[in-house]
């Protein structure tokens, strides 16, 4: 039997023992503890005592319970946050965070792990504690040992562990048992007279410091200094012995600036120091662990963002590089083909330009040479012929070739930069080259410098004449064999490269540098093709990832991280406030009911909605809606909402409410309408409902559920968006088909749409406000079902106008709802016509006619075609006051 009390001490102690390879606890009634050591497995149940005898103490104990379960709860909560984290293995969802986060998480749940203790300190540490406990037995000659009360009837984890936890090594500890309420569920009592003793950061602390006289002495003073500053954040209770002694104590405090310090003289300041100790401590983790989770959520969030953007853009730019390199070949090979006439002129024009400049160059040789022999001397004489010609031939190749690519506009940087950084990219992204394959970029290279690169060689091939005929032609000007050799001098070589030069045919040359120039275009492009295609394979194996990937964050581990989110937020307000008293019922919507509330968490005006999401899918839904209200920077158009906490009790415990507080608002726009709102009022609401959409819009979300209801209205009329339940940001969308009928843009049937589906929306809320009443338009009135009114919405209906609108406003709505989304204005230009319309009005006479007239009142109302395929709360039933 293990006892429930001890459960975090337990963990511990088992943490401690070698041979204890894995154990897990159920803090629930009944405790179920399951351990594994080496050999074998024990199983152990534990029923809770939960009933007290001592009034005295109940509180504290009741708070310390409360405390073990929300510490269990919590601890369950950073154990699943840490195993989604550790399961997500792409690297692109928390691009270089993982490691960080889990390192925070193990922070905190060391924190929560640390086993509570009540540390009595100070001089008269042991009046005090015999004053809470009533037992003489507190009582030590020697004060510098160190005492632990506990139960006398427990299983304590044994001195030496505490020792080596919570206290010096070289400290004598004396263990005292009680009998004791206080005592059971595993608080433990450390008293020291020397608070030295204790390593205050291995406990959590509930540090009591006990002064039995009617002032602190110098001693006491200076110690309490001394722990302030070796422990600044320690909160710290003074516990007052005398009567009437406080304000003395208080004083001297204040006279040396002594920092925040609870000042009790009695059991009930005694309960709330501990109740706020526990609290803190609860809170303060729970607030690490929300920071962790909303960390994770964003990084997910933006994820999303840039996989969506790259599912987006790069078959674009795939289908960019292919067309711009199909472009780029044909460009080049049509130079080949059609410009051989200009290439001669260049040419000769090049020939002209460079031939004095390479004559000079061919005949500034440093050596001369006497040729002694004929055979000695033939090679001799061919050596430097061969010199010379190469000299030549590699200047005037890269003069043609410069010249070449200066006059072919697709091979300017202008008109392939964008191609080459475009496809770079692309390969970036898969940096994996499949083996043996020359990479894109490579190939386009090659391409480029195709026209770099033409040679004029000689080999047979080239428009000279064999080198071998040329070189014979060239010695039929010495007498052979020879009585005087030739000197190989600068005059000599002068005479060589112009006869090069002069045996060269500009148009022989063009044509060869030509089918050069298309034979390297044409492997080159082939190669391209080639790489590009593999390139594409892996791109296309990449996206089907990624997208998997998308899926994953948008329907799995951002849901359910939400969800760990809801759960810790939930249970630190509900810590910090407790549970909201509910009041009369004052709205329902379809997933929930929405109940006035008591002044909750200092907020003295709010709004209760109630939901219980029947299965784990809504849950997520919810949780989603509750992050992205939550997160939301405070705007005074969207509701606020200030908390949530889950009742675990409803429903008999089997389905738990999540409760939503949010600020009270007097009504919604419907029952507005319906009781009447002057035209200025209406149009103030349509500038309200349009800066809401157009800051959720700057947030990066969609509504996706403007209507009549989701409006609600203050004292003044003044409007604010509410129920952000289909709010989301655009990359996170599946293409759900969710909203309101009457306000659903035609495209949101086809599953693609964007946050234009909001301003189509409020175009058809704003029609309602220019009628001044809730009847339908007649043209939808006339429907009976939500399909025929779709096929008529996608074939254009739209509200009709009516004689008194005014046309300004007629043609706003007309704009917001065009068929074609991109047709539809951005909120930037709605919102300034809106607010242009309404100073219109103030200042004409006009403003005190109504636009709105009455027409037959339809029965009909908004809402009545069924909601639709959505993804949340299908078939909720509505809840019922969870308090
Ligand atoms: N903060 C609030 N203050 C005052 N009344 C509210 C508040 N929030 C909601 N209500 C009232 O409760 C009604 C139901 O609200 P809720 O958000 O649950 O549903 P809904 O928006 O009408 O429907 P659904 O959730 O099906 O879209 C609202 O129409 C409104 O009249």
């Amino acid at each position: 039997m293990i006892r429930w009390s001890f459960y975090s001490l337990l963990m511990q102690y088992l943490r401690s023992c070698k041979n204890i390879c894995n154990f897990e606890g159920i803090a629930r009634e009944p405790v179920h503890f399951v351990v594994k050591t080496t050999g074998s497995t024990y199983n152990c149940d534990y029923e809770l005592p939960l009933k007290s005898a001592c009034t005295m103490s109940n509180k504290v104990l009741s708070c310390f319970k409360r405390y073990l379960r929300n510490n269990y709860d919590l601890r369950r909560i950073l154990r699943e946050t840490r195993q989604l984290l550790e399961d997500i293995a792409a690297p692109s969802i928390l691009p270089g965070e993982k490691a960080d986060l889990l390192e925070k998480i193990q922070r905190v749940d060391d924190v929560l792990r640390k086993f509570t203790a009540i540390i009595a300190v100070g001089p008269d540490c042991f009046d005090v504690l015999k004053s809470i406990f009533g037992s003489d037995r507190i009582e030590l000659e020697n004060k510098d040992v160190f005492l632990r009360i506990v139960n006398s009837n427990s299983v304590y984890p044994p001195i030496d562990l505490l020792t080596k936890m919570a206290i010096r090594d070289e400290v004598e500890i004396k263990e005292v048992q009680l009998s004791h309420s206080l005592l059971k569920d595993g608080l433990q009592v450390l008293v020291s007279s020397k608070w030295s003793n204790i390593q205050m950061d291995s406990v959590l602390p509930i540090t009591l410091y006990g002064v039995n006289s009617e002032e602190l002495s110098p001693e006491a003073l200076s110690d309490l200094v001394q722990l302030k500053s070796d422990w600044p954040e320690l909160p710290l209770c003074l516990v007052c012995m005398q009567k009437d002694t406080m304000d003395r104590i208080d004083q001297q405090l204040k006279s040396i600036e002594f920092g925040p310090v609870s000042l009790v003289n009695d059991q009930s300041g005694f309960n709330a120091f501990v109740k706020s100790c526990l609290q803190n401590h609860l809170v303060s983790a729970c607030l690490h662990l929300t920071e962790v989770q909303s960390t994770c959520i964003r990084s997910f969030i933006l994820s999303a963002f840039d996989m969506a953007r790259e599912l987006q853009i790069t078959p674009k730019r795939l289908q960019y590089v292919q067309e711009k390199e199909s472009e780029l070949h044909q460009s080049l090979m049509r130079v080949a083909s059609d410009k051989q006439e200009e290439i001669t002129e260049l040419i000769e024009r090049t020939l002209q330009e460079l031939r004095e400049t390479l004559l000079d160059k061919a005949s500034e040789c440093e050596t001369s040479i006497n040729v002694a022999g004929n055979s000695e001397g033939l090679l001799a004489v061919e050596a430097a012929t061969k010199e010379v010609q190469q000299m030549v031939l590699s200047k005037l190749s890269s003069a043609v070739a410069s010249q070449l690519a200066s006059t072919v506009c697709c091979l300017q940087d202008s008109y392939v930069g964008t191609l080459q950084r475009c496809l770079e990219g692309l390969e970036k992204h898969c940096l994996d080259t499949e083996e043996g394959h020359i990479r894109a970029t490579d190939a386009l290279r090659q391409s480029l410098s195709a026209a770099y690169s033409v040679e004029i060689s000689a080999c047979p091939s080239s428009p000279f004449t064999s080198m071998f005929e040329w070189f014979r032609n060239l010695m039929k000007g010495f007498p052979v064999p020879w009585t005087s050799p030739p000197t190989i001098d600068s005059g000599w070589r002068r005479k060589v490269a112009a006869d090069i030069l002069d045996q060269l045919s500009a148009s022989k040359l063009a044509r060869g540098i030509c089918s050069q120039f298309r034979f390297k275009i044409r492997t080159s492009h082939e190669a391209f093709q080639k790489a590009l295609s593999s390139l594409e394979n892996r791109i296309c194996g990449k996206l089907e990832r990624t997208e998997e990937q998308r899926v994953a964050i948008r329907k799995q581990h951002a849901p359910q991280l939400a969800r760990l989110l809801l759960e810790t937020t939930s249970m630190s307000d509900l810590v910090r406030y407790g549970m909201p008293r509910l009041g009369r019922e004052i709205g329902r919507g379809q997933y929930g009911v929405v109940f006035t509330c008591d002044p909750w968490g200092g907020f003295s005006s709010c709004a209760v909605k109630s939901v219980v999401p029947p299965d784990d899918k809504h849950w997520n839904d919810l949780a989603m809606e509750f992050y992205y209200t939550r997160t939301l920077p405070e705007h005074r158009r969207i509701v606020r909402v200030r908390g949530s906490v889950i009742d675990c009790g409803y429903g008999g415990g089997c389905s738990p409410a999540v409760l939503l507080m949010m600020d009270r608002m007097c009504k919604d726009l419907y029952y507005g309408l319906q009781s009447g709102m002057s035209w200025l009022a209406r149009l103030q609401v349509a500038v309200d409902v349009a800066e809401g959409v157009r800051f959720l819009h700057a947030q990066g979300l969609v509504h996706r559920d403007i209507k009549l209801k989701n409006v609600l209205l203050d004292g003044e009329d003044r409007a604010k968006l509410t129920d952000l339940g289909f709010c989301i940001p655009e990359a996170m969308m599946s293409g759900s088909i969710v909203g309101t009928p009457i306000h659903m843009a035609p495209e949101l049937l086809s599953g693609h749409y964007d946050s234009s589906v909001d301003v189509y929306a409020l175009g058809i809320l704003f029609w309602y406000l220019c009628t001044g009443k809730v009847k339908m338009p007649l043209a939808f009135d006339q429907i009976g079902n939500k399909e025929q009114l779709w096929k008529n919405v996608q074939s254009g209906l739209r509200p009709e106008k009516q004689p008194h609108f005014d046309e300004q406003c007629w043609r706003l709505m007309e704009q917001c709802w065009s068929a074609e989304p991109s047709q539809r204005p951005l909120l930037g230009f709605v919102q300034p016509q809106l607010e242009a319309i309404m100073e219109r009005f103030q200042n004409s006479d006009s403003s005190t006619s109504d636009s709105g007239v009455g027409g037959r009142e339809s029965t009909v109302s908004e809402d009545s075609f069924v909601l639709l395929h959505s993804p949340s709360f299908e078939n909720l039933a509505p809840t019922t006051n969870a308090s």
